[in-house]
């Protein structure tokens, strides 16, 4: 007895001297063996701004878990000092480094071939919206903005239809294998079982294996289809037309034995693209989101677009026709000549649109934090010493709402912080604005992404107004990418001329 009261007494007291000792510790509060893993399970669902106020508080915190620790950072200076100046040390946690700047995203064919792709897919889902504006019928528009982008990646990245966005709007089990990754991937942060859970391939990672294979087979039959296709136009008399999507580059370029492009990392590089659908779909829903709670913005978006239409117009000796909002055959042939003044040049003077969207992914982020390993011991600008085996997490989420960062009114959605004086886009430093990570590693995708998304949203805003569904609650959902957890439930209506 004397004994378990002794074993229990010293148990209380280590517990006691471990909190007392973090009275002045700045991050999370931790307990004996297990570190924050309580809290941060307790804050799971709200983890960014969980994060978000702690980072707050202190520009770094440590968050130690049983297995490791994990540094979170929102200062740019040590950002920057991760992503580029001693970037070697800080590698990709779940995959292997890969080379992908080899090809070239920005390609003149590649652009002309997606400007078309994004704006006849926008103006396939603005058929959709119509129809439900006849009969003010509820829609999920994160949903159909997943299907547009699903639609638009697979016919730029692989030259195929897969038709998600048709108006049965069908299922598809490739978009849903992709989703259960995302998930997945996400709850290995907070299960720390999921090594044991991968090497005895049960539970939810068995699940993920499932997903992968999903994925992967897809990507592979589109390989091969293609592979065989160029083949047959080589050895039929007919020259087959030119594909400009990026699976037929890539099967051009792996001809070429010095290229050591394999089959595998061509899969690995469209599946990169295929996670940019998920990317350009949230920042898409969360744009119209933030256009319905700031109508203002909105309003003074949808003059811009009306200048620029009557502009550009003026400038292609284009009659623009009159239309009835009540007649949805004039609104949709009116809307289909406002679309065809929409190329990759014009767009280039949305400038307001594009600081929109920038404004969009400063305060939601599509990758909210995005952990990288520690290869050695390391000390970074701060101060903060990483030890070698453990995590350190840039988190754009919380950086792009830090006083610190953007000055005292870093919580409001206001667009025109994004131009200096002479009115000019100004942009800010990519180790501030982290959306599109930085570095070495940065985002290729980043002007394709704007391309598709000024495309969508210069037709939604000129000629939709959105309104959220009373009590729909919409709130983010923990998985890699930002999404929304209950989708973005809305009604529209058609703008007047
Ligand atoms: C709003 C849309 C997008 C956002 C916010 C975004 C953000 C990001 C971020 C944060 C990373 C770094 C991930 C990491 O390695 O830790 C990344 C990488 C990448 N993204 Fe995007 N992305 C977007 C759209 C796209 C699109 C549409 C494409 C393709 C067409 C794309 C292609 C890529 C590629 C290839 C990489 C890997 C670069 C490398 O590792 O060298 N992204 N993106």
């Amino acid at each position: 007895m004397g004994m378990v009261t002794m074993l229990v007494g010293m148990a209380v007291s280590s517990i006691f001297i471990h909190r007392w000792k973090q009275r002045n510790v700045k991050g999370p509060k931790t307990w004996p063996f297990v570190g924050a893993a309580i809290e941060q399970l307790m804050n799971y669902d709200r983890m960014h701004d969980w994060l978000a106020k702690l980072l707050a508080e202190s520009k770094t915190i440590k968050v130690p878990m049983p297995f490791t620790t994990y540094t979170y950072i929102a200062d740019p200076a040590n950002v920057e000092h991760v992503l580029k100046t001693n970037f070697n040390n800080y590698p990709k946690m779940w995959r292997k480094q890969r080379k992908t700047s080899s090809f070239e995203f920005a390609s003149k064919n590649l652009r002309d071939f997606s400007t078309i792709v994004f704006r006849d897919y926008a103006m396939k889902l603005s058929s959709i919206l119509c129809q439900a504006s006849v009969g003010n019928k509820v829609i999920d528009m994160q949903e159909l903005l997943m299907r547009m982008t699903l639609d638009s990646i697979c016919k730029v990245g692989f030259g195929v239809e897969i038709g998600t966005l048709a108006p049965e709007l069908p299922d598809n089990h490739f978009a849903r294998a992709f989703d259960t990754a995302n998930i997945i991937l996400t709850l290995r942060f907070i299960d720390p079982l999921w090594r044991i859970k991968r090497f005895l391939k049960v539970g939810s990672e068995a699940l993920l294996d499932q997903s992968i294979q999903v994925i992967n087979d897809f990507t592979y039959s589109m390989i091969h289809k293609r592979k065989a296709e160029i083949l047959e136009a080589k050895t039929s008399d007919k020259n087959g037309k030119i594909k400009h999507d990026i699976l037929s580059r890539f099967v051009e370029l792996s001809e070429n034995p010095d290229s050591n492009l394999t089959d595998k990392s061509l899969r690995d590089v469209l599946n990169f693209v295929i996670a940019g659908r998920d990317t350009t779909a949230t920042t898409l829903s969360w744009f119209v989101y933030t256009m319905i709670v700031n109508p203002h913005v909105a309003d003074k978006l949808y003059c811009y677009l009306k200048d620029f239409e009557e502009d550009q117009a003026k400038e292609e000796k284009v009659s623009l026709a009159s239309y009835d909002p009540e007649d949805p055959k004039s609104f949709a042939e009116r809307l289909a000549q406002f679309a065809s003044l929409l190329t990759y040049d014009s767009l280039g003077k949305l400038s307001y649109l594009h600081a929109a969207i920038t404004e969009t992914l400063r305060l939601y982020p599509a990758v909210p934090q995005d952990p990288k390993g520690i290869a050695k011991d390391d000390v970074l600008p701060d101060g903060t010493k990483l030890r070698a085996g453990g995590m350190v997490t840039y988190v754009p989420y919380s950086m792009g709402r830090m006083v610190y960062n953007w000055g005292s009114d870093a919580a409001s959605f206001n667009p025109d912080r994004w131009f200096n004086e002479e009115g000019l886009f100004q942009n800010a430093s990519p180790f501030k604005f982290t959306a599109f990570q930085a570095g070495p590693r940065i985002c290729l995708g980043k002007d394709s992404a704007y391309l598709q998304m000024k495309m969508a949203l210069a037709i939604l805003c000129r000629f939709f107004n959105f309104h959220l569904v009373p009590n729909h609650p919409v709130k983010y959902r923990m998985m890699t990418i930002l999404s929304m957890q209950h989708g973005l439930k809305l009604t529209v209506t058609r703008r007047s001329a």
